[in-house]
């Protein structure tokens, strides 16, 4: 077995030391290429992987401020975009990045650009903002981003060419596994043209499942947020006879959300997400479940992650429609059980109250809870001091509890999910009382 002692820079695996930044610049290169000691070697990842694939395990170089850094910050020009959808702490990111790039290195200027990719694109007409520590002085208590955001694909070239324009020589990319794609597509272009820019991301996703993070920033301020309205759910249901309080939040492939928020609450019967079948008919199903937990206590609450059990609600033969940035455009699960539940309890003649909430863009619009703004905190400086280094297409992970440099490939490979045999799912079964799968 490798240990991190026997991890030489070579070893490194798919990390790119140096940064194809430095190797462009050759003998100006300084970059700080990290030591062994430098390296967190993770041994149950290289299981799980080794297992799949059997590729070689990935080591990771931990973040943090470097000795040496590759560009001199009175030459850099910053760029900052956030792209895709809200969640809460992109303005702390934001924050973050422009006060540490402005006081711990005084890099002299800092562009936001608006509209998520779209600002990157002349033709869209969008100014970049000036920021600076004061202009970003109070963001952090705001939810949403003051940057804008957008989705929808845009031409890497013409993206090029307004960072070119502008002199830009660190980018930093605030957004999910989308925005990752299109920040190595926006690697691949600069490369071609042979400049040097670096390009560092910040992850983002409500829906915590991009892969190497532990708990991507935001996602507690989310679901916290989502217990409240569980409670709501819960003291609508207690309040009438067979009451049923449904609630849906977001998680388009992944349900952690609806987990988190589900255990948080102890208020909730039923949890469904994406990653567990479930029926709705049938004595192991949905549905005879429900009348089997009214008859008992006289009410429920189900969390529903969006994504969960599409299969019901759409048909193979009717395509499925993309929003603007490729991501499938679900059917709404929270409307279809309501209505399926109601005629179910109907037709048996049992009278039942049915309240259906639906929270997900108040959630995901929350400023960010305390513990999440430390977190972006730290996300933001490590950024920072890693695109000083001269790292390029990189993104800052948090993996069991380190923050990380990690290879933007590697964090789209896979998605991160609930894995329906391991503690998460096990914790949300135990907690609720509800079988494995409605199967
Ligand atoms: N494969 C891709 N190549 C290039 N750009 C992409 C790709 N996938 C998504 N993008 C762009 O990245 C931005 C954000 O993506 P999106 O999926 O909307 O959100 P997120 O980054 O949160 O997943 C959008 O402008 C989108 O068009
Ligand atoms: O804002 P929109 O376009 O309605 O998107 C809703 C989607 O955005 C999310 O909140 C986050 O999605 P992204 O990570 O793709 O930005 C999903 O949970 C949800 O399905």
């Amino acid at each position: 077995m490798v240990t991190p002692a026997d991890l030489a820079i070579k070893d490194l695996g798919p990390c790119r030391h140096p940064s194809p930044v430095a190797e462009k610049l050759g003998e100006k290169a300084t970059v700080y290429v990290g030591e062994a000691d430098k390296v967190l070697f993770n041994d149950r990842l290289s299981a799980v992987l080794a297992d799949a694939s059997g590729e070689r395990p990935p080591a990771f170089e931990l973040a943090g401020p470097r000795n040496r850094v590759f560009w001199d910050p009175k030459e850099v020009r910053a760029g900052i975009v956030t792209c895709g959808g809200l969640c809460p702490g992109v303005n702390n990111v934001i924050r973050g990045l422009v006060l540490t790039m402005a006081q711990s290195y005084g890099v002299p200027e800092i562009f936001g650009f608006r509209y998520g990719y779209e600002g990157l694109v002349a033709r869209f007409g969008h100014a970049p903002m000036r920021l600076d520590p004061r202009s970003v002085e109070e963001i952090h208590r705001m939810g949403g981003t003051v940057l804008g955001t957008s989705r929808g694909n845009q031409d890497p070239h013409q993206m090029v060419d307004t960072l070119e324009a502008l002199g830009i020589n660190v980018l930093f990319v605030v957004g999910g596994d989308g925005t990752i794609r299109g920040a190595m597509s926006l690697v691949r272009a600069i490369e071609e043209r042979r400049l040097s820019i670096g390009v560092v991301g910040v992850p983002k996703t409500i829906d915590n499942d991009i892969k190497f993070i532990d708990r991507s920033f935001g996602f507690e301020s989310a679901f916290a947020a989502a217990v409240d309205v569980i409670r709501s759910a819960h003291v609508e249901a207690s309040g009438a006879k067979n009451g049923i309080g449904l609630v849906k939040l977001m998680g388009r492939h992944s349900g952690f959300i609806a987990c988190a928020a589900a255990l948080a609450s102890a208020d909730v019967d039923v949890v469904l997400i994406p990653e567990v079948h479930a029926e709705l008919d049938g004595p192991c199903g949905l549905l005879a479940h429900l009348e089997r937990r009214l008859a008992r206590h006289g009410n429920a609450v189900i969390v529903v992650a969006e994504g969960a059990m599409q299969e019901h609600c759409t048909s193979s033969a009717e395509p499925m429609a993309t929003d603007l940035s490729g991501n499938l455009k679900l059917k709404d699960i929270g409307l279809f059980l309501r209505d399926r539940i109601n005629a179910h309890f109907r037709a048996r003649g049992v009278e039942a109250t049915l309240k259906y909430l639906d929270p997900s863009y108040h959630i995901r619009s929350v400023p960010a809870s305390p513990s999440d703004s430390v977190y972006c905190w730290n996300m933001a400086r490590n950024a920072v001091h890693a695109a000083m280094a001269g790292n390029t297409e990189m993104l800052i992970g948090r993996w069991h509890g380190r923050f990380v440099h990690v290879p933007m490939p590697l964090a789209v490979r896979m998605r991160k999910q609930v894995n329906p045999t391991d503690d998460l799912w096990m914790a949300v079964v135990e907690a609720t009382g509800q079988p494995l799968s409605f199967y």
